[in-house]
């Protein structure tokens, strides 16, 4: 390791999406200003935080929600001085493909007491077992500030809530909600409608994201005025990071001669650009994109030993945007006035062709959009595939135009499953595998900051900042 005490010259970041931008400013953060960072990116910043334009305005076409809790997101707009728009949430309905089996009422009171009446204390158990979960996954935070790091994933897991949230990871989230003690009614008519309109699957998921997943649904939600993006161009640009736009084909292990004799072990990075194919040599490099052919097709060339080969597999998701008038007598009701519902959701039922179906506000949300269900609004439709015309004809009575995103979204979730490695080479880190436990903007941004700690003490050999054992009683004594 001696010879790798002189800070790092070139750090390369492959995605701009907010792993890889996250991934920037922390490693400007440790490597200080010296260092030349640059982030590769293919098509625009942000990736899969994107907004869509719908007659003349902005909606999130991809994440779109933050919760109260990310602290990291927190800090990012904070630090770049940006700002979080006045939410109002109308009401929803879970439909099962027949009927409503739950709808909210404009009275909040009416709506706790249907709560009551049809789960009993299922939900007000299930915030605190969520609460639970968000209590221990908050350690990071702490052991993040004290920068300690994770050579994998399953041991930042273990480090913040034991074997207990490992289990999660092995377990569906009916499994684990069963053991937990909830009623299978609630399961089906509550829990899978959350995981359905968050992750497009179902409740085969494991655990821990299912546990995100309704951590989703809680209250307090929030995304970025002018779109959630704008944290990832604030973040590049804070990093003083160079942006390379252009799309990373390979990497590859080179050693060359040091000016003061001997050799250096650098990595060489092919891209192409608009310029060209080009190559570039780095000390260090951060992968922040989901390694598979279809999302990033980078190769591995000449390693000794062979980086490890995986391949994620990414659930298929389709945001449709539809500006028009929703077509209240197929969700069954018969006097299209009365319907009042801002989002349904939906159970499992092989008949349903979609997910979720809500009204969406535009990214420069301001006050005066009051959002009426059964007026012409912008109504955002996630489902498994692109919608036909014809269902498009069931679900709208009329509409004016339609915008659809079609994305590789989050893994598809399948049990039992040995997270990615984080360490892919000697200096070759991997965020995405993070994605396994919880794909989430927050889970990317910890997995940035765990990588640029983890490159930074494998760099200067900290081996003591990495994966310490019982961190939380050892901090306990902290300030
Ligand atoms: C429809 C949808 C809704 C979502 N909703 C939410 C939500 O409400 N809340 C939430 O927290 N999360 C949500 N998510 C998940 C969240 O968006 C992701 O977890 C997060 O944005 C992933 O960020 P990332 O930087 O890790 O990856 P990405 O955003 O995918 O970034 C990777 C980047 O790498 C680039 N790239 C890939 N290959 C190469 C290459 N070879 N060379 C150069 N560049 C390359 C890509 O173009 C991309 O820009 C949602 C996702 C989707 C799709
Ligand atoms: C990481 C932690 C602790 C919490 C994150 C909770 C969260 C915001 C989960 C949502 C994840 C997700 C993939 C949502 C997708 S759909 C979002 C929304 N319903 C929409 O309409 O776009």
């Amino acid at each position: 390791a001696s010879e790798l005490r002189y800070p790092p010259g070139k750090i390369a970041v492959i995605g701009a999406g907010i792993g890889g931008t996250s991934a920037a400013y922390f490693l400007r953060q440790k490597f200080g200003k010296d260092v030349r960072i640059d982030v590769f990116e293919k098509g625009t910043v942000g990736g899969r935080l994107a907004t869509i334009n719908v007659e003349g305005k902005d909606y999130e076409a991809g994440g779109a929600i933050i919760h109260p809790l990310n602290l990291h997101m927190k800090h990012f707009v904070k630090v770049l001085g940006l700002s979080v728009p006045e939410n109002r949430d109308g009401l929803l309905g879970i439909y099962n493909g027949e009927e409503f089996v739950f709808e909210e009422s404009s009275w909040y009171i009416i709506s706790i007491l249907k709560l009551l009446w049809h789960y009993g204390f299922n939900p007000v158990r299930m915030n605190m077992w969520v609460e639970e979960i968000l209590d221990k996954f908050m350690r990071i935070y702490r052991y993040q500030s004290h920068d300690y790091s994770f050579s994998s994933t399953e041991g930042l897991l273990h480090a913040l809530g034991g074997n207990d949230f490992i289990q999660m990871l092995n377990r569906t989230i009916d499994e684990t909600m069963q053991k937990a003690g909830f009623s299978q009614k609630f399961i089906y008519e509550v829990v899978t409608p959350v995981m359905r309109v968050n992750y497009g699957q179902g409740t085969n998921i494991n655990g821990f994201v299912g546990a995100v997943s309704l951590a989703g649904a809680d209250s307090g939600l929030w995304s970025v005025k002018g779109g959630n993006k704008l944290v990832c161009t604030g973040l590049l640009y804070a990093s003083k990071a160079q942006l390379i736009s252009g799309t990373v084909t390979s990497i590859e292990e080179r050693t060359r001669p040091k000016r003061t004799g001997g050799t250096v072990k650098l990595y060489e990075v092919s891209y192409n650009s608009a310029s060209g194919s080009m190559t570039d040599m780095y000390d260090i490099v951060l992968i922040a994109t989901p390694l598979n052919r279809k999302m990033s097709n980078i190769t591995f060339r000449n390693f000794n030993p062979l980086v490890a080969q995986f391949s994620d597999h990414y659930h298929q998701t389709v945001a449709t945007f539809v500006h028009g008038r929703i077509n209240a007598s197929f969700f069954g009701y018969k006097d299209p006035s009365r319907f009042h519902l801002a989002s349904i959701f939906t159970t499992e039922n092989p008949k349903l062709f979609i997910n979720s179906i809500g009204v969406v506000s535009p990214v420069q949300n301001t006050h005066e959009e009051v959002k009426q269900p059964m007026g012409p609004a912008v109504w955002k439709v996630f489902s498994k595939e692109p919608l036909t015309k014809e269902q498009m004809n069931l679900l709208f009575s009329s509409y004016e135009s339609v915008k659809e995103k079609k994305w590789l979204a989050y893994p598809h979730y399948s049990l039992p499953k040995k997270c990615p490695p984080i360490i892919l080479h000697d200096r070759i880190y991997y965020l995405n595998g993070i994605e396994w436990v919880a794909s989430a903007m927050e889970m990317s941004a910890i997995a940035a900051k765990n990588a640029a700690l983890l490159s930074y003490h494998h760099w200067y050999g900290n081996v003591n900042m990495i994966d310490q054992e019982d961190l939380n009683e050892k901090l306990k004594t902290e300030l």
